[in-house]
């Protein structure tokens, strides 16, 4: 039996999902393994950067086929609006074929895969192993509610009390909707039917949650650690903020990010940025357009650029997160608690304010903010909207050096990042889930 494995992968086609894959296969190829990435044409070229190894990581084009509702062309998330995920999830399905005759061909000793629910009966048919890669926090992971059940009820056995969804997160749990059902469908499906269960996690982090997945599915977890990209050191923080950064004390300026999929109504938006406004502190607020327009500039409230002219900015372009969060002039981190996110958030010094949007999000922020304590939450109302006072409250009360709340956040913050930060403990994840994988399908390391 050879020394090094072959792995496929097949992600969901969103670059949410691709891209932490993609950091997967590069920790996969470092140990000297290869890998077949599956991917839609077009996402392709840009996912190239991000494949560190070229020579070990190989895609494997897909043509997605055309379903009824979807726009032509259509490859990921990034093409549609949510309301047609459920078009591109069927599109997705009907790749199986496609997905077989690369499995013919190529013969991988094992898949990682999130959403294709018929992996697992396709590994067993072509005799080689699959795993369930879940890229979302393991909070997340352990509370999949039946569609259309009620939030309040926990699962038998679940192990926290604070970890949970509240009355006012009825806007980010659509447990009725057509799509949550087929989402629900096809990673209970997953989970149940692949050989493991991997996750983005350590257990300094969500251990009880891991534990927990692990007896619901009677089945092995396996843990990648958080699978943190290496820092991207080609390419510099561009002058635009560096320049703007600069102008301000250390640890003054409130950063705030909302990932690569919140799209707010205009109303919102504009409460944000008066939110902002209201801190009386400077600040640089990334989000994208809010819907239906296509500059953020067109959404802003009347008067709003002339009052903050001196000190702060509203952008609706990708920016470089990581080099901003560990800019000196930086110290609040306002986001929505992605799992990408707030990982870099917490690796940083910034001190943390959630604003989640989706289920995911709220779970990850409740673990965070009621259970280690190293951040606060902004408060929202039963419609799911939150106030230019709430987020204000917040952020003060982070950045007000004579805060109580702000000096525990702070000071827990401090103590769980010397805990992650710790030499060797990423590595050691690694290098212990490559050993279990190798085990699993019988190949020596
Ligand atoms: C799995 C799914 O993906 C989504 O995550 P999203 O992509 O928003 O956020 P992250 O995982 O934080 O990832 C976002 C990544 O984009 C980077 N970034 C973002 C904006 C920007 O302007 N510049 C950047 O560099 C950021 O640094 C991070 O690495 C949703 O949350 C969803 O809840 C979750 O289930």
């Amino acid at each position: 039996m050879e020394s090094k494995f072959h792995a496929f992968m097949f992600p969901w086609f969103a670059f949410g999902h691709m891209i932490p894959f993609l950091h997967l296969a590069n920790k996969l190829a470092e140990k000297g393994h290869r890998v077949t990435f599956l991917v839609p044409k077009k996402a392709q070229k840009q996912l190239e950067p991000h494949n560190l190894f070229p020579e070990s990581i190989v895609f494997h084009p897909l043509t997605v086929p055309h379903v009824n509702g979807l726009p032509v062309g259509a490859e990921t998330t990034s093409d549609v609006p949510i309301s047609m995920d459920n078009f591109l999830s069927e599109a997705f399905d009907l790749t199986h074929d496609q997905v077989e005759a690369a499995v013919r061909a190529l013969k991988p000793d094992l898949i990682f895969f999130d959403f294709a629910h018929w992996i697992a009966k396709l590994a067993k048919e072509h005799m080689f192993k699959s795993v369930s890669y879940m890229i979302v926090s393991a909070t997340a992971v352990s509370q999949l509610h039946p569609p259309g059940s009620s939030l309040g009820v926990l699962p038998p056995g679940y192990p926290s009390s604070k970890v949970v969804f509240r009355e006012n997160d009825a806007h980010a749990v659509l447990t009725d909707s057509i799509y949550y059902e087929r989402l629900y469908h096809q990673l209970t499906t997953s989970l149940k039917s692949c050989d493991a269960i991997a996750l983005k996690t350590c257990k300094e982090m969500e251990g009880k949650f891991c534990d927990y997945i692990s007896r619901q599915y009677n089945k092995k977890v396996l843990l990648t650690g958080p699978m943190l990209p290496e820092p991207d050191t080609s390419k510099p923080l561009e002058e635009r903020w560096s320049h703007f950064l600069s102008k301000f004390p250390p640890g003054s300026v409130v950063f705030c990010a909302l990932g690569s999929q919140i799209v707010l109504e205009k109303d919102q938006f504009q409460e944000l940025c008066l939110g902002m406004e209201m801190t009386g502190l400077p600040f640089l607020l990334a989000v994208k357009s809010p819907r239906g327009l296509s500059t953020v500039q067109e959404a802003l409230p009347e008067g709003f650029e002339e009052r903050v002219k001196d000190r702060g900015v509203v952008w609706g372009e990708w920016v470089q997160q990581p080099l901003i969060l560990s800019h000196p002039s930086v110290g609040c981190f306002v986001n929505h608690c992605g799992p990408g996110t707030l990982w870099e958030g917490l690796m940083s010094d910034c001190q943390i304010v959630l604003l989640p949007f989706l289920s995911d999000q709220v779970l990850f922020t409740r673990l965070m903010t009621e259970e280690f304590q190293v951040s606060v939450e902004v408060s929202r109302e039963k419609t799911g909207w939150f106030s230019k006072e709430s987020l204000r409250d917040a952020i003060k009360s982070v950045m007000d050096k004579d805060n109580d709340l702000g000096k525990l956040v702070r000071s827990n913050h401090t103590k769980l990042k010397e805990v992650l930060g710790s030499p060797g403990l990423f590595d050691g994840y690694v290098d212990n889930f490559v050993e279990v994988l190798a085990d699993l399908i019988n190949v020596k390391t």
